[in-house]
């Protein structure tokens, strides 16, 4: 029988885990001081196969997103707005030996595809976290830069996301393990957030805001579409759907943030979600946007994302 454990369920609970002011990053996992080896299958790397210290130890920021070309493009930005200027054109996918996700480097900043839903996030976010312990990285910012639907905001519009809710509108992340539902808090860093808010106000032109975001794990019928292969609701419902959970503070929709901000949270990482809006969800369903604004609307979480990371690291004069 599945039955629900409390969020607060003590050995999950995030602890303090500052050492001489750094934050590391931990894992919650006795199984793996035990083992000889662990091989993070998904990204191609190990820790007998890789020195993931010298590899990775100075990773500062992950950036994450679906797509490995925007991934790939948002490294390739990095490099030149960082200064790193040689090198950038043939920059390398670090997980070249797998076709299930990429990842480059630039600096002290890791960008990595992690493909569409919950189911394909988390594994790339359990071999991540550990390689991230593995290469002993403090003070790690991970962030995701994504596309969403939005709802009752102009398309095109930032939404920086203060909590993830499920398609219930509830802060929480339902993780089924062995058969338990195991309930996780989805709260995001608040500071951070608002970090990223003011960051953003520097942007000409640049339509932000916070607000709860929520995550569903299906694209059509799940984020109630009307022209998916199957619906069994009507306009009506839809709309209704949709007021109440913009009643409810939601401001964009998407596939991946609930169980982003959960295991962010109990392995102690700062973390943040940045989506673009595609389209007005109250308007319509379908992304009929052209080639070069759908290009120009993914590049602004990343133009909002550089300048925040190139304040982090004193290197603010230019904003993008
Ligand atoms: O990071 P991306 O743009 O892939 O995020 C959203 C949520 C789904 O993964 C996908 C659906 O089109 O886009
Ligand atoms: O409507 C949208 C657009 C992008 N991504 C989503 O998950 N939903």
């Amino acid at each position: 029988m599945a039955y629900i454990l409390p969020a607060s369920n003590r050995s999950m609970r995030p602890d303090r885990n500052t050492y001489d002011g750094k934050r590391f990053v931990h894992v919650k996992n006795p199984y793996l001081d035990t083992m000889d080896e662990d091989i993070l299958y998904h990204l191609d790397l190990g820790t007998k196969t890789h020195n993931l210290p010298a590899m990775f130890g100075d990773v500062k920021f992950v950036c994450v997103g679906g797509s490995p070309n925007r991934m790939k493009a948002f490294a390739l930005f990095m490099h030149k707005e960082l200064g790193l200027a040689e090198g950038g054109e043939d920059i390398k996918d670090i997980c070249a030996g797998t076709d299930r996700y990429c990842m480059f480097k630039t600096g002290p900043v890791l960008s990595i595809s992690h493909g569409m839903g919950v189911p394909s996030i988390s594994i790339m976010l359990h071999e991540l976290i550990k390689l991230l312990h593995h290469a002993r990285c403090c003070d790690v910012t991970v962030i995701r830069i994504g596309t969403s639907g939005g709802i009752g905001i102009a398309p095109g519009s930032v939404v920086i996301t203060d909590t993830a809710v499920d398609s219930f509108f509830k802060p929480q992340f339902e993780q089924v393990i062995l058969d338990n539902v195991v309930t996780r808090s989805t709260e995001l860093d608040k500071e951070l957030a608002e970090e990223l808010f003011n960051c953003s106000k520097k942007i000409l032109n640049f339509p932000t805001l916070i607000g709860h975001t929520m995550c569903t794990y299906d694209f059509y019928e799940g984020q109630a579409r009307l022209d998916g292969a199957l619906c069994s609701f009507s306009r009506e419902s839809k709309l209704d759907y949709l007021k109440r959970a913009y009643k409810a503070g939601v401001r964009n929709i998407e596939m991946e943030s609930t169980v982003f901000a959960a295991m962010c949270g109990l392995c102690g990482l700062k973390a943040a979600v940045v989506c673009v809006t595609l389209l007005d969800r109250l308007d319509c369903d379908q992304i009929n946007l052209s080639h070069d604004v759908l290009v120009e609307y993914q590049q602004r979480p990343q133009r909002l994302i550089s300048n925040f990371i190139k304040k982090k690291l004193g290197l603010h004069d230019q904003i993008s």
